[in-house]
């Protein structure tokens, strides 16, 4: 088949249209864009061009394989669009205000109120997105040696892809169509309107009363943000607590910082309804067991949605390809292999680990197993943890409630941040490093660190866990002074304390008694 012939059938738009969200467009979906001739056949054709897809079709480009990558929107997916760029872009401008206003303490007086020009805030966040997606062009990956194909996706048989009125024949394949954001059954919500992360980087002006939906990575990190801009920001999460996954002082240390912020938080709470009163949304709050632990009503400009995510199976011809797949995403085995042993699946889309780096990671899996005849495991895959909220909350492995339920017999090490001389010069006071390590041994099974820089501080972890090192191994190293990451050596020193059992110390005294 010959190639689109209507090279702006797939043109993609960005709002606001302006000269960075042009460029952004011009090198992730560019508007004159014509897909190349199908090879005969592929060694591998990725589907879906966020960070699992890039990875994937470049490793197999290096390989010397013949490789597509598939996209219908804008390259880079949701990691560079609408999520880990545009968010973290954001959080800085946040920061800064925030420091601006809290400057005293360090005996630093600045004169009058801090303002924030949202709207410079957003055009610094689309021109840092529009720099950075240099990277993520069709360009750059067609001269790395990538056939980038425009268009959706579909399979037509269990080796063939169908895109922009071509078929890819491929001898492996790899889904990563990544997901988006779930939307909750609330009455009234599609009348009213609402942002998810597909839209709220386009928003120009600040929203005066932010209503937050949901209370996980994306809720709280984006609250604080708009928080900090200006907004008067209320989450409701269902759970009972902010961040449910993390270790319960974790997520108590964000939500005293989110109440000194004055962020509205109801937790154990949903919203029963929403409607549209003389130009603002008035929400009704449902409270779990019926007991109004806040206002049965509040009334907001703006509703962003952050509720989870779904993975994006719909339209893909799944079951044309021989490919399982629940509401969670598509079923793979260990090796990252769908039910058809020819394609793979990895990143949002299998629906566990929905983090860049875990799709990068998988995909490097996925590359191993379908071309080395390797023996790569999903489960063995080290996949560190970061919500990027002020203090940062960076975690790896299980939590001390996960191993209680799996019956498995920990010991814990913890720090506190007040020890710390680093964070007492600067004056943080509220975080911690916990480690548990399996009883007995200085295996690390989960660790958690809340700190500023939490999620700098977790590589280290993350290099014993890879590297099966032994926590002690960290008193060993020398760490700078003064400096937070020092937390972890204390952690090293603790827990090379416990192995002074008693006929130990007897020892060391007698070595003692004669030097
Ligand atoms: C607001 C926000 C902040 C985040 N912050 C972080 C962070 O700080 N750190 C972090 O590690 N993670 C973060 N994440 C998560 C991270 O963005 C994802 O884990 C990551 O993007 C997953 O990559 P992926 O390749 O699996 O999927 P995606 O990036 O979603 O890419 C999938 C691509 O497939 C395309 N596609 C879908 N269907 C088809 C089809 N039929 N044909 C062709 N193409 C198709 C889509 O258009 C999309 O471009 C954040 C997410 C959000 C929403
Ligand atoms: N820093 C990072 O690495 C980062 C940042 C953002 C997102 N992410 C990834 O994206 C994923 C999705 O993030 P998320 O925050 O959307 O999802 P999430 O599932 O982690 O959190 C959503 C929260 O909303 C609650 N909820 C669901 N429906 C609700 C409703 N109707 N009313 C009130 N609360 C409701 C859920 O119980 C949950 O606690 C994360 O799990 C993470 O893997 C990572």
């Amino acid at each position: 088949m010959m190639p689109s012939e209507n090279p702006r059938e797939h043109a993609v738009v960005i709002e606001p249209r302006d000269e960075h969200n042009q460029l952004l467009v011009a090198r992730t979906h560019p508007p004159a864009w014509k897909n190349p001739s199908a090879k005969p056949v592929y060694n591998m054709v990725a589907i879906g061009g966020g960070t699992a897809g890039i990875i994937a079709a470049l490793g197999a480009a290096g390989l010397g394989a013949a490789s597509a990558l598939v996209e219908k929107h804008l390259l880079g997916g949701d990691c560079l669009n609408f999520g880990c760029v545009p968010s973290k872009a954001l959080l800085a401008s946040a920061q800064a205000a925030y420091d601006a206003r809290h400057t005293a303490h360090l005996g630093v007086n600045l004169q009058g109120e801090v303002q924030v020009d949202f709207a410079a805030v957003m055009q610094r966040l689309r021109a840092r997105r529009a720099a950075i997606s240099e990277h993520d062009s069709a360009e750059r990956f067609t001269k790395l040696g990538v056939d980038v194909h425009l268009g959706g996706a579909k399979f037509t048989s269990p080796e063939t892809i169908e895109v922009g009125g071509q078929t890819l024949r491929f001898r492996r394949a790899c889904i990563a169509t990544g997901g988006r954001a779930a939307i909750p059954e609330i009455a009234g919500l599609r009348d009213v309107g609402y942002l998810t992360n597909e839209t709220v980087f386009s928003l120009t002006e600040l929203p005066q009363r932010l209503l937050v939906v949901g209370g996980g990575p994306i809720g709280c990190e984006l609250a604080q943000a708009f928080a900090r801009l200006g907004s008067r920001v209320t989450i409701v999460q269902r759970p009972d607590r902010l961040l449910p996954h993390d270790e319960p002082d974790a997520s108590a240390i964000v939500a005293q910082q989110f109440a000194n912020e004055s962020i509205a938080v109801y937790t154990a709470c949903e919203v029963a309804r929403t409607s549209q009163q003389h130009g603002v949304i008035e929400v009704e709050l449902k409270f779990a067991g019926g007991q109004a632990a806040g206002p049965q009503k509040i009334v907001v400009d703006k509703i962003l949605i952050a509720a989870g995510r779904q993975p994006n199976v719909a339209d893909l011809g799944l079951e044309v390809a021989g490919v399982k797949y629940t509401s969670r995403g598509i079923e793979v085995n260990d090796f990252l292999q769908t039910s058809n042993p020819k394609i793979y699946a990895s990143g949002d889309v299998i629906g566990r680990q929905l983090f860049t780096h875990a799709a990068d990671a998988m995909s490097r899996a996925v590359l191993q197993n379908a071309f080395f005849f390797g023996s790569k495991r999903l489960s063995q895959l080290v996949i560190p943890r970061c919500t990027y909220t002020d203090p940062e909350i960076a975690s790896i492995g299980l939590t001390a409630s996960q191993l209680s339920e799996k019956n498995i017999p920990f010991t814990s090490y913890r720090e506190e941040i007040t020890r710390n001389d680093r964070a007492a010069i600067e004056g943080d006071t509220q975080g911690f490093a916990l480690v548990h390590c399996a009883k007995g041994t200085g295996k690390v099974l989960g660790a958690t660190i809340v700190a500023r820089n939490a999620g700098d501080m977790i590589g280290e972890l993350s290099l014993l866990v890879t590297q099966k090192l032994p926590l002690g191994t960290l008193a060993s190293v020398v760490h700078c002074y003064p400096t937070q990451i020092e937390m972890l050596k204390r952690l090293g020193d603790q827990f090379n304390k416990t192995r002074l059992t008693p006929s130990v110390a007897w020892l060391l005294k007698s070595i003692l008694r004669w030097r």
